[in-house]
């Protein structure tokens, strides 16, 4: 079941957030860097995306549960109000409504977060029902679906033929009524993004999409320029920390060779100090 109800943004705060101030989400999945997030977001998504970001595998479909499990209870550990969702990796849902609660419901026990995602619309309708039933919020995830990366043969954009937005149309309908919170709409045309976002009743968040979305999420290493690989074109860098990695990480390597590092302030010199026992 869901632990008991702390300070912490709610599934059902966010699901009342439909058509106001957008929802502003990031992706997050260490300590620090939920730390620092928190103040900031209304919603934190422990992604699938971290066994890429993080851990260097070619696609998501590097995620496990277990971490999945382990990087949300790190980000559980760094924030205080963000509504924490922890996607759900491939392989621990899809096969029935039974494993997708199974595997929700261990998400949850072990990481104390709010919320799962899951990819999928007509296909997984029945997981998210099932989900929904053990009283655990769900997310849902339509449009372009990393998961689907080798199905697809490679992250196409989705919405581009009179077909596909009708199926993109289904997809969003099947979510809202399996008793999704919210949905995320991934890599999606932005006027169907936009129609998607007026025809449900459940905020809609937008990466690679609209910015009539109901809120808008990033890939947190994306966004602060930390992504060593191909950022996808909807990047927005705020930040980039690649060069002040590089830059620190030169400067101490020529104050090592010159051993002007350590100097003075950072040795013990001094004989006033308590030893340790
Ligand atoms: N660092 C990172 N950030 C992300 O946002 C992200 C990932 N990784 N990995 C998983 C998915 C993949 N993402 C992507 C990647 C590329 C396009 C993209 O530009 N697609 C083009 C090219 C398609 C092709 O050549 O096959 C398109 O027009 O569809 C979209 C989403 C978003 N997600
Ligand atoms: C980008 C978001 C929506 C995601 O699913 C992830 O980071 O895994
Ligand atoms: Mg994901």
């Amino acid at each position: 079941m869901v632990p008991a109800a702390d300070n912490r943004i709610s599934a059902e705060d966010i699901r009342r957030r439909k058509g106001g101030v957008p929802i502003v989400c990031l992706t997050a999945y260490t300590y620090p860097v939920a730390r620092i997030l928190d103040p900031h977001v209304d919603l934190l998504l422990v992604g699938d995306s971290v066994a890429m970001v993080l851990h260097g595998h070619a696609t998501t479909l590097g995620a496990s549960l277990e971490m999945m499990v382990a990087h949300g209870q790190a980000v559980m550990r760094g924030s205080a109000k963000a509504c924490v969702v922890v996607d759900m990796p491939t392989g621990s849902y899809e096969d029935s409504p039974a494993q997708a609660a199974t595997s929700a419901r261990r998400i949850v026990e072990e990481t104390g977060c709010q919320a799962v995602k899951l990819e999928g619309g007509v296909d997984m309708a029945a997981q998210i029902s099932a989900i929904v039933a053990e009283g655990i919020p769900v997310m849902g995830h339509i449009g372009l679906q990393p998961q689907s990366v080798e199905k697809d043969g490679g992250y196409k954009i989705k919405g581009r033929t009179e077909e596909n937005i009708a199926a993109l149309f289904r997809d969003a309908e099947a979510v809202e009524t399996a008793g999704a919170f919210s949905v995320v709409i991934e890599g999606t045309m932005e006027a169907v993004a936009a129609k998607l976002t007026r025809h449900i009743s459940i905020p809609t968040i937008g990466i690679g999409a609209s910015a009539d979305c109901d809120g808008q999420i990033l890939v947190i290493d994306d966004m602060v320029g930390m992504t060593v690989d191909r950022v996808p074109i909807f990047v927005k860098e705020y930040a980039d920390l690649r060069s002040v990695i590089a830059d620190a990480a030169a400067r101490y390597a020529a104050e090592v060779r010159s051993r002007a590092f350590p100097g003075p302030d950072h040795v013990f010199t001094t004989t006033s100090g308590k030893d340790e026992t």
